[in-house]
C-alpha cells in the first residue's frame, strides 16, 4: 500500500518512471472551441489540484493524465518505443502515442477539463458533503452523482418543471464533458420531479443584451448549436429515462440518445408550430428516420402529443414501463448494462455513431440557423408573450 501511495505521489509530480500501469485506454479527444482562450495559468492550476486529490483516481485515469500532460507540454510522442516486456512505460508510450498530432493548447484544454471532472467527483475539496464521496456538488440546476459504472444527470428544477434556462444549458453540457471523461460505464438523464423537462425555459427569451433582439436570437443559436454538439458527439453508451411528461427539446434530444426508457406516465410533446418555432436537437433528421416521414410531420409539424406507448411503437422509446415500478426495473437493467466492459461499449457507439456524426452536425447547424430566424418572428414572439402573461399553456 505504502508503494502504491508513493507511485501515486510521484505520479503526480510527472516522473515517468513512477505509473503503475495495470491498462489502458484508447483516449480520443478533439479540438474544444475554447482551447485558444486557456491560459497557462488554467493549466498550472490544474496541476496543482491534481496534488489536492484525496483518492486515488485509477490506473487508466492516471495514463490519461500521463498522456495530456506530456503532449501540452511537449508535442506529440517524442520518445522510442518501449520493449514489450517493459510493461508501464509501454503503456505510458501508448498512452502519449495515441494522442497524436492533438495540438498542445487542446491537450492543455482537456488536462484541465479532467481534472476539473476529477475535482468533482473525487471529493478534491471541501466542496463535498459527509458521506456522498461520489456526489457532485456544484450544479445549480442539475443533480450529478456516479456510482456503480454509473453517471447520473438529473435534471433539478422541479417547480419549473424541469424547464431549461441558460444556466442549465451550460451545466449539462459541463456535465457531459465531465461524464466522458469519468471512470464511468453509461451515462443517464433524467428529471427530478413529475416532470422530465418542459423544454426550452420561455422566460430565456425575456433578457434582451444590449444589442437588442437580434443578439438575443444570434447568442442563443450558438448556445443551441454548442449544447446540440455535446450530444452528437458523446462518447459513451447514453441512456434517457424519461420520468414523466416531457415537451420540445426535450424530446428532439431523444433521438441522439442509444436507448430511451420512459415511465407509462410519460408524453412527448413538440408544439413547435404553436410556438412559431422549428425543430431542433437534430430532429428533423432523426425523426423521419426513426419514425416515418408522415409520422415526424405529425409531430414536428402539426404537434402532435405521443402517450409512451406511442412513443414506443414508433421507434422514439426502447420500452415502456408501469410508473409504480419504473425506477426499480430501471435501475436494475442500468446496473447490469454498467458491468459489461466500457471500450467495447464505446467503441461499438463509436462505430454507430461516426457514420452518422458529420450529417448530424450539419443538421444541428442549419436547424440553429434557421430557429435563429424564427425567434425573430412575430409568430414566435407573440406566443412566448402569451404563455409568459400567463394567457396560453400547452
Ligand atoms: C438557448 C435557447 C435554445 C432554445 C431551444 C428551443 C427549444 C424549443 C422548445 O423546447 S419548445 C417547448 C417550450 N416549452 C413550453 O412551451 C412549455 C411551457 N409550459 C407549459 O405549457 C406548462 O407550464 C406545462 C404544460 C409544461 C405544465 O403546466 P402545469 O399547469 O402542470 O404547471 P405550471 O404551468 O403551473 O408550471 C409550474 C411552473 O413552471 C413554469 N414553467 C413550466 N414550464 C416552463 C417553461 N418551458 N418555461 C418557463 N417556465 C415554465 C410555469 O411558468 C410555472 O411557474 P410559476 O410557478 O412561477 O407560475
Amino acid at each position: 500500500l505504502a508503494m502504491a501511495y508513493l507511485a501515486w505521489g510521484l505520479a503526480q509530480r510527472w516522473c515517468p518512471s513512477s505509473l503503475q500501469v495495470i491498462s489502458f485506454p484508447v483516449v480520443q479527444l478533439h479540438l474544444n472551441r475554447t482551447a485558444m482562450r486557456l491560459s497557462q495559468k488554467d493549466f498550472e492550476s490544474a496541476m496543482n489540484q491534481v496534488k489536492l486529490l484525496k483518492k486515488d483516481p485509477g490506473n487508466e485515469v492516471k495514463l490519461k493524465l500521463y498522456a495530456l500532460y506530456k503532449q501540452a507540454t511537449e508535442g506529440p510522442c517524442n520518445m522510442p518505443k518501449p520493449g514489450v516486456f517493459d510493461l508501464i512505460n509501454k503503456a505510458k508510450w501508448d498512452a502519449w502515442n495515441a494522442l497524436g498530432s492533438l495540438p498542445k493548447e487542446t491537450a492543455r484544454q482537456n488536462y484541465v477539463d479532467l481534472v476539473s471532472s476529477l475535482s468533482s467527483s473525487l471529493e478534491s475539496s471541501s466542496q463535498v458533503e459527509p458521506g456522498t464521496d461520489r456526489k457532485s456538488t456544484g450544479y445549480e440546476t442539475l443533480m450529478v452523482t456516479s456510482e456503480d459504472g454509473i453517471t447520473k444527470i438529473m435534471l433539478n428544477r422541479p417547480t419549473k418543471k424541469n424547464a431549461l434556462n441558460v444556466e442549465m444549458y451550460h451545466e449539462i453540457m459541463h456535465a457531459l464533458k465531465a461524464a466522458s471523461k469519468d471512470d464511468s460505464a453509461i451515462t443517464v438523464l433524467t428529471g427530478n420531479g413529475d416532470y422530465y423537462s418542459s423544454g426550452n425555459d420561455l422566460t430565456n427569451f425575456t433578457d434582451i443584451p444590449p444589442g437588442g433582439v437580434e443578439e438575443k436570437a444570434k447568442n442563443g443559436a450558438i448556445l443551441l448549436r454548442e449544447f446540440v454538439g455535446c450530444f452528437i458527439d458523446f462518447p459513451k453508451p447514453l441512456i434517457a429515462m424519461v420520468n414523466g411528461p416531457a415537451v420540445g427539446i426535450s424530446v428532439t434530444l431523444l433521438g441522439l440518445f442509444d436507448a430511451v426508457y420512459a415511465s407509462d406516465r410519460a408524453t412527448f410533446h413538440t408544439p413547435f408550430s404553436h410556438l412559431g418555432q422549428s425543430p431542433e436537437g437534430c430532429s428533423s433528421y432523426t425523426f423521419p428516420k426513426i419514425m416515418s416521414p408522415a409520422k415526424a410531420t405529425e409531430m414536428l409539424v402539426f404537434g402532435k402529443k405521443l402517450t409512451a406507448g406511442e412513443a414506443c411503437a414508433q421507434g422514439l422509446v426502447t420500452e415502456v414501463f408501469p410508473d409504480s415500478t419504473f425506477q426499480k426495473e430501471v435501475w436494475t437493467r442500468l446496473k447490469a448494462f454498467a458491468k459489461l466492459p466500457p471500450n467495447a461499449m464505446r467503441i461499438s457507439k463509436e462505430i454507430i455513431r461516426n457514420r452518422e456524426k458529420e450529417k448530424l452536425h450539419a443538421v444541428n447547424a442549419e436547424e440553429c440557423s434557421v430557429l435563429q430566424g424564427r425567434w425573430l418572428s412575430d409568430e414566435c414572439m407573440n406566443a412566448v408573450m402569451n404563455f409568459l402573461s400567463r394567457k396560453s399553456k400547452l
